[in-house]
């Protein structure tokens, strides 16, 4: 098929399969991307896949990448199969939108959206008619004369999207496209994102350096570090089985313990601790998560400890050292008692406070029991998964 069959008969060939395989930049002598692989499957067509990673682990350099804009220095990608090596960035067939819009300063909104069907040599009423599609897809609808000059910030990246998406690319790149919105428009741009790229059923990979954005786009969150990809997986999934401590971490985690499950008991790191049941503070019961007998490193947030007054006579697992009021809730830190003299025990893991949360206002020095919400625990190293998109 030729591309200007594409756009002639309205006909939309998504990628089935973005894989890059052993990617290698280096700007001089320092390597950006290193041997990174990532299988990004998009079979419906309708997938958004997120990067996230720390500052300056290579995002962008990928995203640049996989547009052409940044030549390889080793390794391949491919879409469906078909490596890009040769193909230049215009005839990639893909859509790329930037955290600062990059418009046509001084032209009109219809020229800035025409712009690709022009250079495809789209006839001229197909291209009056896509520009009004795409822009009705944007919320931008009757804006096709006004500046681009007197757009807002967010008005401009819709814009900037409606371009990407108006030659119909079989895959679209977004490089951090709301982090230059205040948090309000980056909220309602976020939310019309997703439906945007569903309804022009265009697979997309989007970087982020936002974990909330993450969770609420990404079909897939590739997790990278330092030029490589750490994970990939479902949201709830990547927080529920974090392949390693980093990434753990990385996604929220305050403490990681090691524990012995036995029953309704848990035992290690954290002193002797039992499990909440179902319906008493966590939403979920203990079988939801693979809280099985036997060894588990438990990558923990505050939400996972319930924290509560020790009972009289009950010894408890130590004391409150610090107390911070939050709406419905208190975030509160425990020192525990010295525990036993093995390998779980204080003296080998170093672990003397845990962060909990507490229904009650407790006073510091209170002695407290404290109880694990299997609800909000991950376990580390546990994902079954493997390293592709599920
Ligand atoms: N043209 C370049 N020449 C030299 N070094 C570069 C160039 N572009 C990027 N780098 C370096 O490559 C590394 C990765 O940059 P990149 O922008 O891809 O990271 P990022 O994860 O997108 O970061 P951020 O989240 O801060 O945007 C950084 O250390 C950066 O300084």
């Amino acid at each position: 098929m030729s591309r200007h069959d594409v756009h002639t008969h309205g006909e939309h060939r998504a990628a089935d399969t973005l894989a890059l395989r052993e990617v290698t930049v280096a700007y001089g002598d320092t390597v950006v991307l290193d041997h990174l692989d990532l299988v990004v499957p998009a079979r419906s067509g309708r997938s958004i896949t997120v990067l996230l990673g720390p500052s300056g682990c290579g995002k962008s350099t990928l995203i640049r990448a996989v547009a052409g804009l940044e030549p390889l220095t080793g390794g391949t990608i491919t879409v469906d199969g078909a490596d890009l090596s040769s193909i230049p960035v215009h005839r990639r067939d893909f859509g790329v939108v930037f955290q600062d819009h990059q418009l046509f300063a001084g032209r009109s909104v219809f020229d800035n959206v025409a712009y690709g069907l022009r250079m495809r040599r789209v006839p001229r009423a197909e291209i009056a008619a896509r520009v009004a599609e795409v822009l009705d897809l944007v919320k931008l609808s009757g804006r096709e004369r006004d500046s681009v000059q007197n757009l807002s910030g967010g008005q401009a990246q819709r814009v900037a999207l409606a371009r990407a998406l108006a030659p119909r690319p079989r895959l679209l790149l977004l490089d951090e496209p709301l982090s230059s919105l205040d948090r309000r428009l980056r909220e309602e741009l976020a939310e019309d994102l997703a439906e945007i790229i569903a309804a022009a059923r265009t697979p997309a990979v989007m970087v982020t350096h936002d974990h909330d954005e993450a969770a609420a786009l990404g079909d897939a969150v590739a997790v990278m570090r330092e030029g490589r990809i750490e994970q990939v997986g479902a949201p709830s999934r990547l927080w529920r089985s974090p392949r390693n401590d980093w990434v753990a971490r990385f996604l929220g985690a305050t403490d990681i313990v090691d524990v012995e499950v036995s029953g309704p008991r848990v035992c290690g790191d954290l002193g002797d601790l039992s499990v909440l049941a179902a319906g008493e503070g966590g939403t979920l019961t203990r079988t939801d998560i693979a809280l099985t007998d036997g060894p588990h490193r438990l990558a923990l947030r505050p939400e996972s400890l319930v924290v509560e007054a020790a009972r009289p006579g009950e010894p408890g697992a130590g004391e409150v050292v610090a107390s911070v009021s939050l709406p419905g809730r208190h975030r509160v830190r425990v020192r525990l008692d010295a525990t036993g003299t093995g390998t779980h025990s204080q003296a080998a893991t170093g672990l003397r406070e845990l962060r909990g949360v507490s229904a009650a206002d407790l006073a510091v020095g209170t002695r407290v029991r404290l109880r694990l919400d299997p609800a909000a625990v991950a376990l580390v190293g546990e994902d079954q998964g493997g390293g592709a998109v599920a």
